[in-house]
């Protein structure tokens, strides 16, 4: 799939979303340090049928402190990769009329993919994203999700069991409201868990909710020649990157 500047948000847009999550959330440690993106065009895009693109937080999680450190060793390694910490990752969407599903609702297939693939980048670091795939989602629909909403999923991880291969996370989808306007879907990865993001009971309104268990894999299905698209995905923001400036550090992909 080509990948041009085109399908990326503004930075403007992504400048102006971040900043609208950190007053909300008090998402402070959110880094800014790198502006980068990519389609997804697997599940995500094909069954929202939007772009996605990800704000992705520096490499390594050097300021992390010693409580978050044990989220450090995602892949159980002690590779360059191992440093790299995600806990927490938000995805915001706009749910469109594509996605109906009771009548002027969002269907729930929409809203389960939203919240597995929030808590799926939340436990998979960047430089292993096939490794973690979801065993159990168990979702709890509280509110009719109204056609052409603007949601956000919060997702955090809450428990690693490396030597049992898995990994335990939540996520919630709520109204976004104006928040994530003007930057069509996109996902955030965060360097520290959303754990401690209070809940604004005041303006969010939950739609839904889900609890899900997340086990490492034994062994990668074989491609049959053809590099994963998540990769594909990883390796094209590496070549984004040179574009998007000096700060923009990239990784190693695992082919
Ligand atoms: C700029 C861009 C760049 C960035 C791009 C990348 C960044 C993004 C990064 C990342 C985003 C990715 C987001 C992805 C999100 C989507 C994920 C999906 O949709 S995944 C598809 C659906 N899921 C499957 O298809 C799994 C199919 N199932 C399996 O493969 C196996 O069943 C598997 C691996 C889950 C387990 O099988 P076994 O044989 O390897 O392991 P055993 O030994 O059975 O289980 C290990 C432990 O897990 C428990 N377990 C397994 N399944 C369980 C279940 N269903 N319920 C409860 N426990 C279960 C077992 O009881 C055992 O626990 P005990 O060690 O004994 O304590």
């Amino acid at each position: 799939m080509a990948f041009t500047e085109d399908t990326l948000p503004s930075l403007e847009a992504w400048k102006c979303f971040v900043r609208r999550l950190e007053e909300r959330y008090g998402l402070r440690e959110v880094p800014r340090a790198s502006w980068l993106g990519a389609q997804r065009p697997d599940f995500l895009s094909h069954a929202l049928q939007q772009r996605v693109a990800y704000l992705l937080p520096a490499a390594v999680c050097d300021d992390l402190s010693q409580k978050e450190a044990r989220f450090c060793s995602i892949s159980d390694q002690s590779s360059t990769e191992a440093k790299v910490a995600v806990p927490g990752a938000i995805i915001a969407a706009y749910v469109g009329r594509n996605l109906q599903g009771p009548s002027g609702g969002v269907h729930g297939g929409a809203i389960a993919s939203l919240l597995d693939a929030s808590i799926g980048m939340a436990t998979n670091p960047r430089s292993d994203p096939d490794g973690y795939v979801t065993a159990q989602l168990v979702v709890n629909y509280r509110q009719i999700v109204p056609l052409g909403s603007y949601v956000l999923a919060l997702a955090y991880v809450h428990d690693r069991e490396p030597a049992r291969r898995k990994c335990y996370g939540m996520s919630r989808l709520v109204d976004a409201g104006a928040l994530a306007q003007s930057t069509d879907t996109c996902a955030l990865q965060l360097q520290r868990p959303l754990e401690a993001a209070r809940r604004d009971t005041a303006r969010e309104r939950v739609y839904a909710d889900a609890t899900a268990l997340f086990v490492r894999q034994r062994h990668r299905p074989e491609t049959h020649g053809e590099r994963s698209l998540q990769t594909a995905a990883v390796n094209r923001v590496e070549s984004v990157s040179g574009f998007l400036g000096a700060q923009a550090r990239p990784w190693r992909a695992s082919l």
